[in-house]
């Protein structure tokens, strides 16, 4: 396959952690190719070479502030900015019929109702984790919940980076909604408000959360079950933010040849 005939992609939030790990890894790519990088209008890397602009040589794709004009260009939108930024790129992309690969975190239930909207006219394939071993992870604990009582107790604890800005993490949440599938409910019913002053004691087959914020932490996420005398830790340690970018990269590829619809990563890496 020439150069040209690689799928396009275009990244958002480019001078993001995330955003620069994806211009980076799509560069060195030989599966697909960059196309476009967007930031927020009136951000100071508009206008310049994303290659330059991440302290190294040019390498001819200028960031933007122009969302229409650039993912019209894209075969995939690769997309981990902020709910309200993805919201507005999910209407762009369904109009380009393009994939749209969405990492974001802290979404509401309102911004699904667009999104899902948007996914009428073309893949999304949003999750709260891109990597292979989270993912993994939701399965066994589904099955570790699935196959004890309720005397064990469940908590979610996640650990983060300084400028996180959502609490508890997508990821936080996906376990948590894999540990209440496990007991046959949905985590709206079992979780548990954040715990703050007189609580009162836990409640029976509640789920819990806690998030720790400090340095530079890329992402940590335990699942603990709970028993009187014993208790059994699932975890998760991300020291590299390349392993969710590699993730997102596969998911745009592999929503090339999809319908419209919403899709996560069980999808993509066939865990369903
Ligand atoms: N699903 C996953 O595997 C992962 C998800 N995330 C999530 O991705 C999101 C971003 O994380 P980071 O890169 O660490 O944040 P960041 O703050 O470093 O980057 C976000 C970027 O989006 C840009 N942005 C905001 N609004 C925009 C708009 N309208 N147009 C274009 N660009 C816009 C910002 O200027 C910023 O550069 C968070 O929600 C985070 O939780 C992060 C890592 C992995
Ligand atoms: O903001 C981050 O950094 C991360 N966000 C995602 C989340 O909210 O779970 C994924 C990963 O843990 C890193």
């Amino acid at each position: 396959m020439s150069d040209r005939e690689l799928p396009g992609i275009v990244v958002t939030g480019a001078s993001g952690r995330m955003g620069q790990m994806l211009a980076r890894l799509l560069l060195e790519s030989e599966t697909a190719r960059l196309v476009g990088v967007l930031e927020r209008p009136g951000h100071d890397w508009i206008g310049k070479d994303i290659g330059e602009a991440m302290g190294g040589t040019a390498v001819g794709v200028t960031v933007s502030g122009d969302a229409v004009a650039t993912i019209a260009q894209a075969q995939a939108v690769i997309d981990f900015t902020s709910p309200a930024a993805s919201v507005a790129f999910a209407e762009l992309t369904a109009q380009a019929r393009a994939v749209h690969v969405i990492g974001t975190t802290g979404f509401e239930d309102a911004d699904l109702v667009p999104l899902k909207a948007a996914a009428r006219h073309a893949p999304i394939i949003r999750a709260g984790n891109m990597s292979l071993g989270v993912n993994l992870l939701m399965g066994l604990t589904r099955k570790v919940a699935a196959a004890l009582g309720e005397d064990w107790d469940i908590e979610v604890v996640e650990a983060h980076h300084r400028h996180k800005v959502d609490a508890p993490s997508g990821t936080a949440l996906m376990l948590g909604e894999a540990a209440a599938e496990g007991r046959g409910a949905s985590l709206a019913d079992l979780r548990t408000p954040a715990r703050e002053g007189i609580t009162g004691p836990r409640e029976t087959g509640s789920i819990g959360f806690s998030a720790i914020r400090g340095g530079n932490v890329v992402g940590e996420h335990d699942v603990i079950f709970a028993a009187d005398g014993e208790r059994i830790v699932l975890r998760h340690l991300a020291t590299d933010r390349a392993i969710f970018a590699r993730g997102a990269i596969r998911a745009a590829l592999w929503g090339q040849d999809k319908g419209p619809g919403e899709y996560d990563m069980a999808d993509v890496l066939g865990l369903g």
